[in-house]
């Protein structure tokens, strides 16, 4: 995961954030993720922890201030205009809202049309077997392409969206909490989906989320976000295993069945608690709610002070750790008794 030439996209060192001059944000700090080609990378990560931001970032509509993005390993500040065109294309994105992102005066037939013919260049009525083929792809029958987006279901809607990102054949969808609007049932519908067309069209996705089951269930790796930095990645063994103590606190705070969300030991869960990703905590940026660098270590200071790497871990499983003091297990684990 961490070899940047078998990813297919990838943040190199990226900072980004919105707005400019006086009035600027800086939300991602130094991020690197590279999507393993086939794969699903999971973005998981408190609310405003910077996931969507870094959705913007790999489907190139926000600009890194630092860093760079890579696609097939090249940097796509060399492309040419043209190339970059073409490079948009093969990364699509997916977004949580089925409802605003469809224009609701738009039939079905017209939003997939614009979506493979955007400059409008070939007659009306061309695209009909390809409209045809996206719908039967997302199991929408033909019947669904004369109809306006307010005719269907949450659910309908959502496959609609993907049908519209699969017009134009990318080989990388960027999934932003495509179930959380959706009711448990339907949610494991498009779940289902988004495998099967995964391994139908080999395709690679960027699966963010917040909750960690579907992020177990879908993902082969996994990128922890905190406050806009990348705290730990590695295979989805990340949650079961985890070895930096946001992880940790974020697995202990999993719903329970009944959906509610249970105390963490330490600092709880609540969004209330974390910090603004604009002006995170100095040194380790989540030393101020951690429960293990403060009490266990005399060094006390360095995790106040000195900004962590994140680290190889486990060289031979690809884990990495920003974190002075990583939870033991994990390591002891690999190098055997
Ligand atoms: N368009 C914007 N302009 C200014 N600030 C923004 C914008 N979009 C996001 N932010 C800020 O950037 C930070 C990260 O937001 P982002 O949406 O990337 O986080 P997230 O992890 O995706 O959160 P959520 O799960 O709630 O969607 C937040 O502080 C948010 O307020």
């Amino acid at each position: 995961m961490t070899h940047t030439d078998e990813s297919v996209l990838s943040a190199v060192g990226v900072s980004a954030g919105y707005g400019s001059g006086s009035r600027s944000r800086s939300v991602l700090h130094d991020v690197n993720v590279a999507v393993p080609r086939g794969g699903t990378m999971g973005i998981v990560g408190e609310s405003g922890s910077g996931k969507s931001t870094l959705a913007q970032v790999l489907v190139g509509r926000l600009t890194p201030t630092r860093g760079v993005v890579r696609l097939d390993g090249t940097d796509v500040r060399r492309l040419s205009r043209r190339e970059r065109f073409a490079a948009r294309r093969r990364i699509q994105l997916v977004p949580q809202d089925p409802y605003s992102s469809l224009d609701p005066r738009m039939s079905v037939e017209r939003t997939l049309a614009e979506a493979i013919d955007p400059r409008g260049r070939l007659r009306a009525g061309a695209h009909r077997e390809r409209i045809t083929e996206l719908l039967e792809s997302v199991a929408l029958d033909g019947s669904a392409a004369k109809r306006l987006p307010h005719e269907f279901s949450g659910g309908q809607r959502q496959r609609i969206v993907i049908a519209r990102a699969l017009a134009v054949r990318p080989e990388v969808i960027i999934a932003d909490e495509v179930t959380s609007s959706l009711d448990t049932s339907v949610q494991a519908e498009i779940l289902e989906l988004l495998l099967d067309l995964r391994e139908r069209l080999g395709l690679t996705y960027v699966f963010i989320t917040h909750d960690l089951a579907i992020a177990q269930y879908m993902c082969t790796d996994l990128s922890v976000l905190y406050l806009g930095t990348v705290v730990e990645q590695g295979t989805t063994d990340v949650l079961t295993r985890p070895a930096h103590p946001y992880t940790e606190l974020l697995r202990d705070s999993r719903p329970d069945p009944s959906g509610r969300s249970t105390p963490a030991a330490a600092g709880g869960l609540a969004t209330e608690d974390a910090a603004d990703p604009a002006s995170p905590p100095s040194g380790c940026v989540f030393h101020p709610r951690c429960r293990y660098g403060p009490r266990t270590h005399e060094d006390r200071t360095r995790c106040a002070v000195e900004p962590p790497n994140l680290a190889d871990l486990l060289p031979s499983r690809e884990r990495r750790a920003a974190c002075h003091y990583p939870i033991k297990a994990v390591i002891q684990d690999e190098e055997g008794p």
